[in-house]
């Protein structure tokens, strides 16, 4: 294998430049959720295609068609597809990444402008997409363009996959790959996803499992228009109260989800899988330092990590068409949409949720006697995905990060969703290995979202080292 050495050198030689990057695709508000920012989705893809293009990949957008949001119709982002490299005696890694970002706003409680990357004197940079996911996606270029700058061969072909539509559902992902299987996809040998992260804020990881998310809406809708409390208040059923009512009724504030059968199919825990929770190196201090604060549901970190990982949890969002300004505003608003989403677990199902979360609040709704009428729609549902920990992708990624870092990762599985993962794991019957540049503190979907600057740099050699540690892998 090439002596990696020169190209770390490299690396840290080009952070500046490395940093302007992320600073110039940070400066792109591509939120993926907002239909006014969409035109700023579309151009993050095509920023990324030009930079494909720079390095002499050969790239094609795939548009997956429109879909309606907010009432608009809107045209989905281009999911970019890359090929560099054709090279028959090589292997080739398909590596995944998504360019859309989740919303951001000063008035959230940023401490800086977040589609500013702003850098602090203690190595972090701050700002939206920096972790989630532009600084992982940016890395994969950076590691192309430093082995042509140095003349390194690249040990593999590369296939990219970039998406827009990640934060809000991954529309039309699924269907390009299944039907680009034996297509665009059909020689790749792995998959390597950047798109998470450690599990604590110094050790490194490689991540073997994800929980699956659902996603719904639940609408009461009453009066014709808003009214004024004073008039209308104790005549008439108000949407609020029986959303309110509704949303209590799924979960308790112990976490524990109330809607009937959803425990009934949720892995049984093995005494092999209790081990590994028994040996994790794992802080709960950290996790409620990246929290900013001390309100963990169970007292030991056992529990704490089987409840992130291996259970299912509720969560509730929010409340679309409420009240929710400074001061009172005397309104019994007209209809109401309250968000919930349900992390999933092996083995539950989108279709076998999206079914009893609707069988139980029609029951719940049934016994309020309301005159209002109540909907609930089933948006996105991406499936939970566990991988195979001895597989050799996965070893050469536990090679490459005891290279690069000194020292065996843990091995983990994560709370969150990247649903696509499973998707390529089927579809393309090849292993799926997550490979995280940042770290757990790192506030992805939060306020002053960061990415240290040392993870960028490591991150991109670690991603580098990868590649050629399955190049070297005999046994895939
Ligand atoms: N980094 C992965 C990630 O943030 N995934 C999202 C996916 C999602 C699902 N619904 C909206 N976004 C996550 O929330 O886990
Ligand atoms: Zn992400
Ligand atoms: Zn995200």
């Amino acid at each position: 294998m090439a002596d990696l050495d020169p190209l770390y050198a490299h690396i840290d030689e080009h952070a500046a430049d490395y940093i302007e990057k992320l600073r110039e695709v940070v400066a792109i508000p591509s939120v993926s959720s907002d239909a006014t920012l969409r035109p700023k989705v579309h151009e993050m893809g095509l920023w990324l295609q030009a930079e494909l293009e720079r390095l002499g990949a050969e790239t094609k957008l795939h548009y997956p068609g429109t879909h309606v949001m907010d009432g608009e119709e809107l045209e989905l982002p281009p999911i970019v597809l890359g090929t560099y490299g054709t090279d028959e005696s090589k292997k080739t890694v398909l590596v995944y990444g998504h360019y859309d970002v989740q919303p951001a706003s000063l008035s959230d409680g940023w401490t800086s402008d977040p589609f500013t990357l702003t850098e602090l004197d203690n190595g972090r940079m701050v700002g939206r997409g920096s972790t989630d996911d532009k600084g992982p996606v940016l890395g994969w270029l950076w590691v192309v363009e430093a082995h042509q700058q140095l003349g390194i061969d690249l040990p593999v072909n590369l296939k990219f996959c970039f998406e827009g539509m990640e934060e809000n559902g991954s529309e039309g992902l699924d269907d390009m790959i299944v039907a680009e299987a034996d297509g665009y996809f059909a020689n790749v040998d792995a998959v390597c996803i950047s798109d998470n992260y450690w599990l604590g804020t110094s050790k490194p990881c490689i991540t073997f499992g994800l929980r699956g998310v659902s996603a719904f809406a639940l609408t009461v809708t009453g009066p014709g228009w808003d009214l004024h409390s004073g008039v209308y208040g104790g005549t008439l059923h108000e949407p609020m109260t029986d959303l309110i009512h509704l949303m209590g009724t799924l979960v308790k504030p112990n976490g524990e989800i109330l809607i009937p059968g959803i425990m009934d199919n949720v892995a049984d825990l093995t005494e092999e899988e209790e081990a590994l929770y028994d040996v994790l190196d794992f802080d709960v201090s950290e996790l409620e330092a990246a929290a900013g604060a001390q309100t963990l549901i169970h007292d030991d970190k056992k529990q704490t990590i089987m409840h992130r990982w291996r259970y299912p949890s509720l969560s509730l969002h929010g409340i679309e068409g409420a009240f929710s300004g400074q001061g009172v505003k005397t309104v019994i608003p007209a209809k109401v949409m309250g968000k919930f989403s349900i992390r999933t677990v092996p083995n539950q199902t989108p279709d076998e949720i999206a079914e009893k979360v609707k069988a139980h609040l029609e029951a719940e709704f049934e016994k309020l006697g309301s005159k209002n009428t109540m909907h609930v729609e089933a948006l996105h549902g991406g499936k939970c995905w566990v991988g195979d920990l001895n597989h050799p992708n996965f070893k050469a990624g536990t090679r490459a990060t005891e290279k690069v870092y000194g020292v065996t990762p843990d091995f983990t599985r994560e709370g969150g969703s990247i649903p696509v993962t499973l998707t390529f794991q089927d579809a393309l019957g090849k292993s799926v290995l997550l490979l995280p540049m940042g770290r757990a503190d790192d506030g992805a979907h939060s306020i002053n979202e960061k990415l240290d600057k040392s993870n960028y740099l490591n991150g991109i050699k670690l991603l580098a080292t990868y590649l050629h540690e399955l190049a070297a892998e005999t046994d895939l």
